[in-house]
């Protein structure tokens, strides 16, 4: 089955999404996700003028041979951009190759390991009430697991809070980089009296996770991972910058609450010490970053011998094509944790038409051949790209800080 046709769509439906849609002279199309957010363009002009000549005849049954040939034969290894573009590819060929079989790609990986997928939805406030509430909309909503964050007193715009309550947040909001302020010692004393108030106010049962958004030293990280152990986290996230793998030593000394990390890792190596010397206990790179399916099933079996499980990624510049082929993914993956979920505005979802669908707190990917998820081009063309940018973080003293 030869490609024939390879091109890039790029639609902004309220936000950007990048999409490839690879054609067959069979006349099976697949599709993967492209989007890189706030660096869009750039996974653009490396597919069109790099990759999609170069795949113009070959078999697209050959999946492993193309994700190699892309991957060595750049020279240039790794990195977000070269991993977001194979990934396109990856995700494209096992939407075609599912298709070809008459099979949901999760038959194709392995079969069913589960019946339906555990997702955490978003709760956000501007203080702790209003935090609260948005985790009774969810319970409400069904959601067994939710991630809790609130603005913080004395610093103006916090990580993860939505401007408006009730609105979905959405952090690549202005043309060029907003400039947030950031402060540690105010952040570590308020944030823990959050968690207490959920506990408080809705029990035991309910998972609550945090994303610290890599702001905090390894000892900062500790002392946080501690104090919020009463209250049983299901996972502290990001919690200090994972480039130095070995920081998460210091970090597991200090505290038993458990730790995710890696959307931003997109290669196996990203992750290796942390797996091997069992520093964290979910991974959370996911298909579009980290290389497609062919790669992150790489990462999910080597993660499987450390009993470290899977908390793919799913903020809402992961378009529905991502989302689709994760939930095909977590529902074969052995090792599965969690996978997050954002829903999406109505015109991506219209934009995206999919089989997925959310039930009782839980997604399951649907039955239809290849990853369930199409585009409708025509309505995509009507939303042209619009330059959206992720902030930056400065300390009050103006020294620039991880955001
Ligand atoms: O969903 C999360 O956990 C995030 O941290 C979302 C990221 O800020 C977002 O995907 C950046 O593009
Ligand atoms: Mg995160």
């Amino acid at each position: 089955m030869k490609i024939t046709e390879a091109r890039v769509i790029v639609t902004c439906p309220g936000r950007n999404l990048i999409t490839l849609k690879i054609v067959t002279d069979s006349g099976i199309y697949g599709i993967g996700d492209a989007t890189l957010n706030g660096r869009e363009l750039a996974v653009v002009a490396y597919l069109e003028e790099h990759v999609l000549p170069a795949l113009i005849g070959r078999d697209a049954h050959r999946i492993e041979d193309i994700w190699q040939y892309l991957y060595r034969g750049a020279y240039w290894r790794r990195g977000p951009v070269t991993m977001t573009a194979i990934a396109a590819v990856d995700v494209a060929l096992w939407d075609i190759k599912a298709k070809a079989a008459q099979m949901p790609l999760y038959q194709l990986l392995g079969g069913k390991s589960r019946e339906r997928v555990m997702v955490y939805g978003h709760a956000t406030g501007k203080d702790i009430e209003g935090c609260l509430d948005e985790v009774a909309r969810h319970v409400e909503l069904g959601y067994k697991a939710v991630r809790v964050q609130c603005g913080i007193p004395g610093i103006a715009t916090t990580y993860g809070v939505a401007k408006r309550s009730g609105e979905r947040y959405e952090p690549a909001d202005s043309d060029l980089p907003a400039e947030h302020v950031w402060d540690t010692a105010k952040y570590l004393n308020h944030v823990p009296k959050l968690f207490a108030a959920v506990r408080e106010r809705f029990g035991d049962d309910l998972h609550i996770l945090h994303d610290v958004h890599h702001r905090l030293t390894p000892i900062e990280a500790g002392r946080l991972g501690k104090s919020v152990e009463p209250f049983n986290l299901f996972w502290l996230e990001d919690c200090t910058p994972a480039e130095n793998q070995e920081a998460f030593r210091l970090i597991r000394q200090h505290t038993t609450t458990p730790l995710a990390v890696g959307e931003v890792f997109n290669s196996i190596h990203d992750c290796r010490e942390l797996i091997q010397e069992q520093l964290i206990d979910y991974i959370r790179a996911t298909l579009v970053h980290a290389g497609g399916i062919t790669h992150v099933r790489r990462i999910a079996d080597f993660a499987a011998l450390y009993q470290v499980r899977t908390g793919f990624h799913g903020a809402t510049d992961l378009s529905p094509v991502c989302m689709g082929a994760a939930l095909h993914f977590d529902t074969w993956v052995p090792n599965f944790g969690i996978q997050e979920h954002m829903p999406h505005d109505e015109r991506i979802d219209e934009v995206f038409p999919h089989a997925y669908r959310f039930d009782d707190g839980h997604f399951t990917p649907g039955k239809t051949p290849g990853h369930g998820v199409d585009i409708n081009e025509e309505l995509a063309a009507k939303y042209p790209y619009k330059r959206a940018s992720l902030p930056v973080n400065r300390l009050e003293d103006g020294t620039l800080w991880h955001w």
